[in-house]
């Protein structure tokens, strides 16, 4: 019988920490659980495991999510892998599935994972994650569908899954438009698949483009100290379908003066920024003034984007392009 080779790269996250038993903190330790305890479908695949790195992912950065895209391509070619499983932390693990499904340019499934409670805490759940992303990367069914996160049975979509709860077991949601499948019985069912992927070169993370919440009554001065500082690009989570409060319209219009792309998100899990309003700060205003507007992705995310897209667009129109025409 033909055994699928599905290789795991392990980068650290709760799914491979324990926690203390004298001071009941979670820590990572000198070696990682993970490596010691046996890889669910080892039986039915040739699993080929790798630890990568070993951090929380606050830690991650967008330079080692390249590298770790990278080192997944390598493995993927090195061993012929008919699918791969990242595990990873999920603080971050939404914005790492996201830079990965730009640049992942190949049908072979790529399934992040991780655990929202450590290996000794009670009731783990990284076992059980671990074999539904093992089971969903050797699946035809996931093949072509990008970069897809595995959690608490269900399956989510890279663009649209989002930690939405700080310790809850079921903290992955896809706001909005919900998991396109689910794992039960030992094995996955697809519901729906992800109508259109970006491919984006994949290039270094280099430039410099902070995230902005807004809030009622915004002061104007963040935004221009903010403009004040070396920046490539700037994103705006705005409210509602994509409005910013008044007070902080005249600094943004001064960052597109400068030619600063300013990318607008919103504020709300779920739906798209839209170009209604036509008061002071609402969304047709600033898209006339020249603001770009995201495909509904969070903030974290259109920034990550944002900086991807910097690196090989080369006019405003082009950017345009990029976040709009898709
Ligand atoms: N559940 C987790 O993995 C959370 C942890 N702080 C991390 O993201 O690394």
């Amino acid at each position: 019988m033909y055994m699928k080779t599905i290789v795991i790269l392990h980068t650290g996250g709760t799914i491979a920490m324990q926690k203390d038993t004298e001071t009941g903190g979670l820590t990572t330790g000198e070696v990682n659980p993970l490596q010691q305890s046996t890889i669910p479908g080892a039986d039915t695949h040739h699993i080929i495991s790798e630890e990568l790195l070993q951090v929380p992912s606050p830690h991650m950065t967008p330079d080692c999510m390249v590298s770790l895209y990278h080192g997944m391509k390598d493995r993927i070619y090195r061993f012929q892998a008919d699918g791969v499983v990242i595990t990873h932390g999920t603080d971050t693990m939404e914005e790492t599935a996201f830079l990965l499904d730009l640049f992942h340019d190949s049908d072979i499934p790529v399934v992040i994972t991780g655990a929202m409670r450590s290996e000794n805490d009670l009731s783990p759940d990284g076992p059980l994650n671990l074999a539904a992303a093992v089971r969903t990367a050797a699946d035809k069914q996931a093949r072509g569908a990008g970069v897809l996160v595995v959690m608490n049975e269900e399956i989510h979509t890279a663009k649209d899954v989002m930690k939405m709860h700080s310790s809850n077991a079921a903290a992955f949601q896809s706001p909005g438009s919900g998991p396109i499948g689910r794992f039960a019985n030992n094995r996955i069912h697809l519901n729906h698949r992800p109508v259109q992927r970006h491919l984006f070169p994949a290039a270094p993370m280099n430039k410099k483009v902070p995230l902005l919440k807004t809030y009622t009554g915004m002061e104007p001065e963040v935004v221009e100290h903010l403009s004040s500082l070396p920046l490539d690009g700037i994103v705006l989570e705005g409210m509602g379908i994509g409005n910013i409060p008044p007070s902080i319209t005249a600094p943004v219009y001064n960052l597109l003066e400068r030619d600063i792309p300013v990318v607008l998100t919103s504020r709300c899990p779920g739906g798209t920024v839209e170009e209604v309003y036509s008061y002071e700060g609402g969304g047709r205003r600033l898209k006339e003034a020249g603001v770009v507007f995201t495909g509904g992705w969070s903030g974290p995310k259109a920034r990550l984007m944002l900086m991807a897209a910097l690196e090989f667009c080369t006019s405003r129109e082009e950017l345009r392009q990029c976040f709009e025409e898709i």
